[in-house]
């Protein structure tokens, strides 16, 4: 099989961008207490994605073992998505038994197939009920899969750029009668996984949830052209997208309220202007000069703005890989 698409000027800067953060964040070993929480953001947002209705508090509290109002089926969703979190990155993202050992632990007791292919056709239907796309035939459906699996492994493309692929292409043989997307979310993260560990931690799962719409539309656009190109550049954004959110949580943690407040303001208006002076940050925040200025010098040491220019040429622009 050879997945058709074709490497854009802008995949190409993404992944520039995806990988000069995520050095970033290796090389400061970022935030290992913030790694149960990013898991349960992972799982609330991909079964949000399915319409599971629990918040981000009830999933903590079923992770932690306490009773939660809600329906059965829900919270089964929430314990088997755990397990299957917890265990899915030992796994080869390129063997079709794993594959099907992680479709097992996300659906134990929920799907009547789980952990096996489908036996008979599946469609994807939109909001309004119409279908919006046909999974491949089910006799075609595991050499499919391990065609697909195969490729991947050969495959001298960047991971970040494969994972997508491989996402893909698993929605469009929609392999199981359930489970599909958390499926081909899940196998996205074990191959960004093999590249760099750090994304077993990484919530990208929130982001696809926040741009729900445009991943469907995106997903649709790629399959009506039968090439992948216009999802690809999707997933990538929302992987630049969560490690940027994910870089500003961290350092956000170590402002204060007030600072905060200022620096949400300042990064909207560097968002559209591209750099600020300190007289238009005074203005814009209505801070005394040496107050505007002592805000500017802290963002600056906490590595979210860099300086341009000397003394009253000074100018302030946001970190390259956050703007
Ligand atoms: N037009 C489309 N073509 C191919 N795949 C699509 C299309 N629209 C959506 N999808 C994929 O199909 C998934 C839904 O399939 P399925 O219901 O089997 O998965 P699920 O995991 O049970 O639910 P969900 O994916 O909604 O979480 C979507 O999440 C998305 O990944």
């Amino acid at each position: 099989m050879q997945p058709q698409y074709i490497l854009t000027d802008k995949m190409l800067n993404r992944v520039v961008g995806i990988s000069e953060l995520t050095a970033l964040l290796v090389l400061e070993k970022r935030a290992l207490h913030l790694r149960k929480e990013n898991r349960i953001r992972s799982i609330q947002s991909s079964l949000a994605i399915e319409n599971n209705s629990l918040t981000l508090e009830q999933v903590t509290d079923i992770i932690d073992g306490k009773r939660v109002l809600g329906a059965p089926k829900e919270i089964h969703e929430v314990q088997n998505a755990y397990e299957a979190y917890e265990r899915v990155f030992q796994l080869n993202p390129y063997r079709v038994d794993d594959f099907l050992r992680a479709h097992r632990l996300l659906t134990k007791d929920l799907v009547k197939r789980s952990g096996q292919f489908r036996a008979g056709d599946v469609g994807v239907y939109d909001s309004q009920g119409t279908v919006v796309h046909v999974g491949a035939r089910p006799q075609f459906v595991p050499k499919l899969v391990q065609d697909l699996f195969e490729w991947a492994e050969k495959s001298t493309l960047p991971d970040l750029i494969k994972s997508c692929i491989v996402h893909f292409e698993l929605e469009i043989i929609h392999p199981f009668e359930d489970g599909n997307g958390r499926m081909g979310r899940l196998w996205q993260s074990l191959i960004l996984y093999q590249w760099q560990d750090i994304f077993e931690w990484i919530p990208v799962e929130t982001v696809i949830y926040e741009h729900q719409q445009t991943y469907y539309d995106s997903l649709s656009l790629s399959n009506h052209q039968n090439d992948a190109t216009i999802f690809i550049e999707f997933m990538l954004d929302a992987i630049l997208e969560t490690l940027q959110e994910y870089s500003l949580k961290e350092k956000s943690d170590k402002m204060s309220d007030k600072e905060l407040l200022y620096f949400k303001l300042l990064e909207k208006y560097l968002k559209k202007h591209g750099v600020i002076a300190s007289r238009d940050f005074q203005n814009l925040s209505n801070l005394s000069p040496s107050a505007a200025r002592r805000y500017l010098t802290r963002f600056t040491d906490l590595g979210l703005l860099v300086k341009k220019g000397q003394n009253r040429n000074r100018q302030y622009q946001l970190r390259q890989d956050l703007s």
